[in-house]
């Protein structure tokens, strides 16, 4: 049984690691915004100026922000084509969400698109980045204040298993509550992925829009981290139901992390590349694109051939097409597959992700290292999420995922780590 509360050991560094984080994150995104639009665009340089307020604080983006917000949230409520039962809880109920997300992106589309017809300038959006990123900051440290103080009269059955260490900035940063919910509406899994994935890929489209506009034409290369990029978020809604099974919802807390990451770090970070071929155009021949299709074709095989294996698997272990793939029992019942997908490396599903990400960074060239910083980010985040996931899948299954580990020794990338 995995300890709880103040017993569980802490992670991040504990309260020291987590305040710094909390500084350190949005400092980051808000370098990247400033560094991408400057001439030498340089990752590890000073950024070009400070912003003062008048830069940061604009009502108008507040406006945006909040009807942003709003808009996502009604799409929510939408009838849904299927309510998913998430995985069972410490009181031995199950939550049930509405998988509604793909129609979410499909409605922002339409209307995104409507209002372009109508002259709506998309284009703008890009000069707002700045203020919008403040904005979605700020509602994410309000956000996790009111999120800490509804936990203090959550009753001890829907609390996360770690952000309950009693220590307020750790607790505050990790997040007290599992699924905090207002009626039926589920504040962590509404934001894990609506706002910020869907927000991610509008910012792109805008930094498209803008470049035809300052060009002609987009780029080859926006073009294809736009595509890329699309692909990668209509994929993710389209799979919701998957993200019911991940640690953010079943393990962490919602708190300053998930909030600031979700709300903020992916729309204005995961943005990075096209932020910077907007204002660093890069020339890319047919052939190079070619090429970056593939690569991008090779993860996204593998992430999605993966990541359908092993939910089929879980779902229904005799489904015609798992049911030849080797496993291993485990006490809980549960079996691990030690054949297909999971049996060449402990997370195949990162594989495809990293390959992916050094694909969305191809386009923009070789010549800065700023493109590169989700590459970087992301390998740092999977390598230390898959430790996470590791110890959790230790307490869960112990011996058998001691056989799992001697079955299969390498954990993302084959014959390497
Ligand atoms: N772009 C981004 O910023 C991010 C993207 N991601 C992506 O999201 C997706 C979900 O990732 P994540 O939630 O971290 O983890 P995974 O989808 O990899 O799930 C890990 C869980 O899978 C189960 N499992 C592990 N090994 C096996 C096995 N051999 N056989 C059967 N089940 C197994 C265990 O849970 P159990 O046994 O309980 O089922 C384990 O806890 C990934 O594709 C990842 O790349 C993740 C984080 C950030
Ligand atoms: C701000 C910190 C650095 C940490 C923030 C982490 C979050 C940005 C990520 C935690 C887990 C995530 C997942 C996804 C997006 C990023 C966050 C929210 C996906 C929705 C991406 C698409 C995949 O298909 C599913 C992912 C689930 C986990």
């Amino acid at each position: 049984m995995a300890p709880q509360g103040s017993r569980a050991p802490l992670e991040f560094g504990g309260p020291l690691g987590a305040a710094a984080l909390m500084l350190l994150l949005p400092a980051t995104m808000f370098h990247l915004l400033l560094v991408a639009r400057s001439g030498p665009a340089r990752l590890l340089g000073l950024p070009p100026y400070l912003p003062g307020p008048e830069a940061l604080w604009s009502p108008w983006a507040l406006l945006l922000w909040l009807t942003w917000l709003g808009l996502q949230a009604a799409f929510y409520l939408l009838p849904a084509r299927k309510m998913a039962e998430g995985q069972e809880l410490k009181d031995k109920t199950r939550l049930r969400y509405p998988i509604n997300g793909f129609q979410a992106l499909v409605l922002t589309a339409l209307l995104v698109g409507l209002g372009v017809s109508a002259g709506l300038p998309l284009g703008m959006l890009t000069e707002m980045l700045l203020p919008l990123a403040f904005v979605a900051t700020l509602t994410a440290f309000i956000f996790s204040l009111l999120l800490y103080l509804k936990a203090l009269i959550a009753p001890a059955s829907a609390l996360a298993p770690g952000g309950n260490s009693g220590n307020p900035i750790y607790d505050f940063f990790l997040g007290r509550e599992l699924n905090p919910r207002i009626c039926s509406f589920d504040c962590k899994y509404f934001c894990e992925l609506r706002p910020g994935l869907i927000g991610w890929v509008l910012i792109n489209l805008a930094l498209l829009v803008q470049e035809a506009e300052l060009r002609g034409s987009p780029s080859l290369a926006m073009w294809l981290v736009n595509g890329f990029q699309l692909l990668y978020v209509g994929d993710a809604l389209w799979y919701e139901e998957a993200v019911l099974t991940t640690m953010d919802i079943t393990h962490d807390g919602f708190g300053f992390m998930l909030a600031f990451g979700d709300l903020a770090w992916v729309p204005f970070t995961y943005s990075l590349q096209a932020q910077f071929l907007l204002y660093h155009p890069q020339p890319l021949e047919l052939s190079m694109a070619s090429v970056i299709c593939l690569i991008n074709a090779v993860g996204y095989c593998i992430f999605r051939g993966a990541n359908s294996q092993k939910n089929t698997f879980r779902k229904n272990p005799s489904d015609p097409r798992v049911a030849g793939l080797e496993t291993i029992s485990t006490a809980t019942g549960r079996q691990l597959l030690v054949s297909g997908w999971w049996g060449m490396v402990r997370h195949p599903n990162y594989l495809g992700d990293l390959i992916m990400a050094l694909a969305w960074s191809l386009p923009c060239g070789v010549s800065h290292l700023l493109p590169y910083f989700y590459l970087l980010y992301f390998t740092a985040l999977l390598v230390h999420r898959e430790a996470r996931d590791e110890q959790q899948c230790l307490q869960k299954y112990g011996l058998a995922w001691r056989e799992y580990c001697r079955r299969v020794p390498y954990r993302i990338v084959p014959y390497i780590y």
